[in-house]
């Protein structure tokens, strides 16, 4: 008899990867693996409970901590799934760390469906949130909405995010009164980068960490279902969370909002840029990549790849000789 689901409490985490893994390896597929956006029936696998926002507010109550991060293709939305990530997230710093736009404004709505439908392929019980591209929100509520709908109908998202304060409450309030879910995001806005002058810390006086606070309590008002905390004070940080009924999200807020998000190029050392004094590096693929790229070019330009014996195709000497004699 396999394990169920039903053999361990929703919402414990998994003290360990490898339990995680442990754990994944005994659940055997069901056909709700294979029937989301573009679904690949021979991958189907999936890790444990599907992770809902109700699973989200429940860990904030249980001071479960929640791991979100940034994932942009199939595979990386895979390995969310298999390291027991409660959030994938295909963020718009997409722009930056995978096509190579200067900014994250660059990104149109289009360009981020493209990626979300290939994330959404790969992470199944993760919640699955996409970032609104800038211009995909600005304009009207309507325009809000129906972008909202492609994210989800084609994208495959579950939750929508937007950044900015209280002038998004309206569109907060509507996208939510037709069921969709959003993600708020406060502190420092990169899509306001320019009016910003810059990636800057946000909310370290008195009237700025005020305007943050109060922003909070408007969108969580409107109906926001979480909030993201970027780069603001961690005293800010920790106040917001215990203010608010929905689960924070920190990046650069420090240790006490009920989650933490990092981008997957930053935490995995593949992004050249400039690394924010929030970005910790949990692993240096670039290391990897580098060494594992050079070696290869080396090997070809040294005829060392690929070898006769294990890496190339036998053919039947007969064959061969009939082959030879066939030809004019
Ligand atoms: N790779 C990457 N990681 C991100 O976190 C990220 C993106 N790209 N692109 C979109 C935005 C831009 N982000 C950024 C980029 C830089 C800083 C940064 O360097 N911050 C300074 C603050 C300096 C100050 O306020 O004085 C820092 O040192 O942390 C912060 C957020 C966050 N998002
Ligand atoms: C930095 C995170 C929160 C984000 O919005 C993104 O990656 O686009
Ligand atoms: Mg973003």
């Amino acid at each position: 008899m396999v394990k169920t689901q039903s053999l361990r409490p929703a919402l414990k985490p998994f003290p360990s990867i490898s339990a995680a893994r442990r754990w994944m390896s005994v659940r055997p597929p069901d056909a709700s693996d294979n029937n989301e956006v573009g679904a690949t029936p021979s991958l189907a696998f999936v890790g444990r409970k599907k992770v809902t926002i109700q699973h989200l507010r429940q860990m904030k109550q249980s001071e479960t901590p929640i791991a979100m991060v940034t994932a942009y293709d199939f595979p990386t939305g895979r390995a969310c799934e298999a390291s027991g990530v409660d959030i994938t997230f295909v963020g718009d710093s997409l722009a930056q760390v995978c096509l190579g736009y200067d900014s994250t404004t660059k990104l149109s709505l289009d360009e981020i469906i493209h990626h979300a439908r290939a994330v959404a392929r790969g992470s199944k019980n993760p919640f699955l949130v996409v970032d609104m591209p800038f211009g995909s929100y600005h304009v009207s509520c309507e325009d809000a909405v129906r972008n909202a709908v492609r994210l989800i109908q084609e994208g495959g998202a579950e939750c929508v995010k937007m950044e900015g304060g209280e002038e998004l409450a309206p569109t907060v309030r509507e996208l939510t009164r037709m069921g969709i879910p959003v993600m708020a995001h406060l502190g420092l806005l990169p899509q306001r980068v320019s009016s910003l002058s810059g990636y800057r810390v946000q909310g370290k006086d008195a009237a700025s960490a005020r305007a943050v606070y109060n922003s909070a309590l408007a969108l969580e008002d409107a109906g926001a279902c979480s909030i993201v905390l970027e780069a603001i004070p961690h005293l800010l940080g920790t106040h917001i969370t215990n203010k608010l009924s929905v689960p924070t999200i920190g990046i650069g807020a420090g240790p006490n909002t009920n989650g933490q998000v990092l981008v997957w190029d930053d935490l995995m050392t593949r992004w050249e840029g400039r690394k924010a004094k929030f970005v910790r590096r949990f692993a240096d693929v670039r290391k990897e990549e580098t060494k594992g790229l050079s070696e290869y070019v080396n090997a070809v330009k040294a005829r060392a790849f690929p070898d006769i014996a294990n890496e190339s195709y036998e053919m039947d000497e007969a064959e061969w000789r009939q082959f030879l004699a066939g030809l004019d």
